[in-house]
């Protein structure tokens, strides 16, 4: 499904090699110390670094010469992931058909906002809500874009412990019944445990 073919990155003097083979269905964690260039692979996945060498296969298909908006990829940052003039409803929607999700996407969305607590919040706008408010609702539209790879960049950083177990098990069980596959990047042991298919230290 993802397959990072003798990657190579290089950012200013640094170099990193990555190869690596992701099924359907699978969840990668991604863990190291800080600067180890975990956001860097995230970021060269996602067309925001380019590739010094290899390729990036996405069902067989080489992504690693498109641009960003071309790429068959959802993105959740570590921040900035709202516009701060929409309400978060409508800052949801932009994740899916331009702005108009389908009657059963947007049924998803609403289900995933009551599991994580949120449903409250859609009409406000994001800058009246807290860190972990604004992270699970990022979390909620990056995995329920209809993209076939998903990167979370410490995506719990803001949660406590209880919705973090809520939150990981809602993307397990999404990325597993989807046959799509996850990248995600975080600090903490107890994720890795509970979620990686595979688990990538760098
Ligand atoms: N634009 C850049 N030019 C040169 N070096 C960079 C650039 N951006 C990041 N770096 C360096 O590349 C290395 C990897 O950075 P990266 O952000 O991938 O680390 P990380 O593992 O995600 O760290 P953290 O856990 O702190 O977020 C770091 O040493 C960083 O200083």
């Amino acid at each position: 499904m993802l397959k990072i073919n003798h990657l190579e990155l290089k950012l200013g003097e640094q170099t990193w090699q990555h190869h690596l083979q992701v099924e359907a269905g699978e969840l990668v964690v991604i863990m190291g110390g800080s600067g180890s260039g975990k956001s860097t692979l995230l970021n060269a996945v996602a067309g925001f670094l380019p590739v010094a060498s290899g390729s990036i296969l996405v069902n067989g298909q080489a992504i690693e010469s498109l641009p960003p908006e071309e790429r068959p990829v959802s993105y959740l940052f570590q921040q900035q992931n709202f516009f701060e003039h929409l309400s978060i409803e409508q800052n949801l929607k932009l994740g899916f058909n331009k702005g108009k999700p389908s009657s059963e996407q947007w049924q998803q969305v609403l289900v995933a906002c009551e599991l994580l607590e949120v449903t409250p919040l859609l009409k406000r706008l994001p800058s009246k809500l807290s860190g972990g408010q604004q992270q699970r609702l990022a979390l909620i539209r990056s995995v329920l874009r209809p993209m076939p790879v998903v990167l979370l960049d410490e995506p719990f950083s803001a949660l406590d412990d209880d919705l973090r177990q809520v939150a990981g098990q809602w993307l397990q069980a999404e990325i597993k019944n989807s046959g799509r596959v996850a990248l995600l990047v975080t600090h903490r042991q107890a994720d890795a445990d509970a979620l990686a298919d595979q688990l990538l230290i760098l």
